[in-house]
């Protein structure tokens, strides 16, 4: 075993920012949605004869709320439409160049990219609203989501800690700012719900001494966790207990709960259903801790969290959320909203006091 004094530092941040990294990784959404809207839905053709309510546009295109929400709020970011009132239109970029027939249309330009697998897998996963791996016989499951009756690529060794190392990529980077802005000095025990590699929870331990950690997680995944808790030297003050966050108890005692990327990997339902288990554990003055990207109350951007939410409703049964809807969650639980505070790579943290 590591000991102490040779346990790697998660304190420091890094020297560059690594979120433009995050931003090019994630911009291929981009071309995936616009080239849907513009080759497969007609979206500019169809709102150049009227403006449209979301509604009746996605009884249009047949598509559910959540990927209609998401192909908006980016083509909104985009630039391309815009929202008045619930009713949705053309900017005037769009109206010039993404309706067909018009003098300076570049529809078809786009559209030379309609057959590309990126494309027609964004377009299957919109019509169809369900995560990659999660229907095929022959996938692996869903990417970090797991709840009753699903096929999990978390509950498979190898599968879950291709998935869990993976994010340690961005923990590595994001958890010392996290440490930075979060106060915990009047804490006493944190439980890191769906903590994955718990390195959130390593950086807040290595910063609040007196701090006592629980790592909540699948088995599998939590094999992760111990080993970094280890390179970390937090183990001592840590805790690993694996549960189904939805159907199991939450370990009680906690005066601080961490749901770091976790309510984007859900349906509003089951984010509600999160906050709600968090904030009955809480004791009165307790918090919980939101650490996730935002979109803009008007669900308009910004273009890198719109285009992240496609990443996310890919991957899982979630998208990216805006303060507004995370606060109305969190009222509902009877949690008082406080300010968000900028982390790193898009993420911020809005805890809700109870
Ligand atoms: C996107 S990862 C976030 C990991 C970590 N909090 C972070 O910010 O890097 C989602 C985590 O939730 C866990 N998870 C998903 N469904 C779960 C469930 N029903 N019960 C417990 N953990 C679950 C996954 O195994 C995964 O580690």
């Amino acid at each position: 075993m590591q000991s102490k004094s040779t346990s790697r530092s998660l304190t420091e941040r890094p020297t560059t920012d690594p979120t433009p990294l995050f931003e090019h990784f994630r911009g291929m959404h981009g071309s995936e949605l616009l080239t849907a809207a513009v080759a497969h839905f007609n979206l500019f053709g169809r709102l150049n004869q009227a403006p449209a309510d979301i509604e009746t546009l996605r009884n249009e295109l047949q598509l559910e709320l959540r990927p209609a929400i998401v192909l908006l709020t980016a083509l909104k970011a985009m630039g391309l439409l815009k929202e008045i009132a619930g009713q949705l239109s053309l900017t005037e970029l769009a109206a010039e160049h993404l309706v067909p027939g018009g003098a300076f249309d570049c529809g078809d330009y786009v559209g030379l990219a309609a057959q590309s697998p990126g494309v027609l897998s964004m377009v299957h996963l919109l019509k169809t609203n369900r995560p990659l791996g999660s229907d095929d016989d022959d996938a692996g499951g869903a990417a970090f989501i797991y709840r009753d009756g699903m096929k999990s690529a978390m509950e498979v060794e190898d599968s879950a800690r291709h998935f869990t190392l993976a994010l340690a990529g961005r923990a590595k980077n994001v958890a010392p700012a996290l440490a930075d802005v979060v106060s915990l000095s009047d804490a006493k025990l944190l439980l890191d719900v769906g903590g994955g590699t718990g390195i959130y929870s390593h950086a807040l331990l290595q910063k609040n001494p007196h701090l006592r950690a629980i790592v909540f997680d699948r088995p599998q995944v939590l094999k992760i966790a111990a080993q970094m808790g280890e390179a970390y030297g937090v183990n001592d003050r840590c805790e690993f207990v694996s549960g189904d966050m939805f159907a199991d108890p939450l370990p009680e005692g906690a005066d601080t709960i961490l749901l770091s990327n976790i309510l984007h990997d859900w349906d509003t339902p089951q984010c509600q259903q999160l906050v709600d288990r968090c904030a009955q554990i809480l004791p009165p003055g307790g918090r919980l801790l939101i650490h996730d990207v935002f979109l803009n109350d008007a669900l308009d951007g910004p273009l890198p969290i719109a285009l992240y939410s496609a990443s996310l409703f890919s991957f899982t049964e979630g998208r990216a959320y805006s303060g507004a809807e995370y606060r109305s969650m969190l009222e509902f639980a009877g949690l008082k909203p406080k300010p968000i505070v900028p982390t790193l790579v898009h993420c911020g943290v809005l805890a809700g006091t109870k």
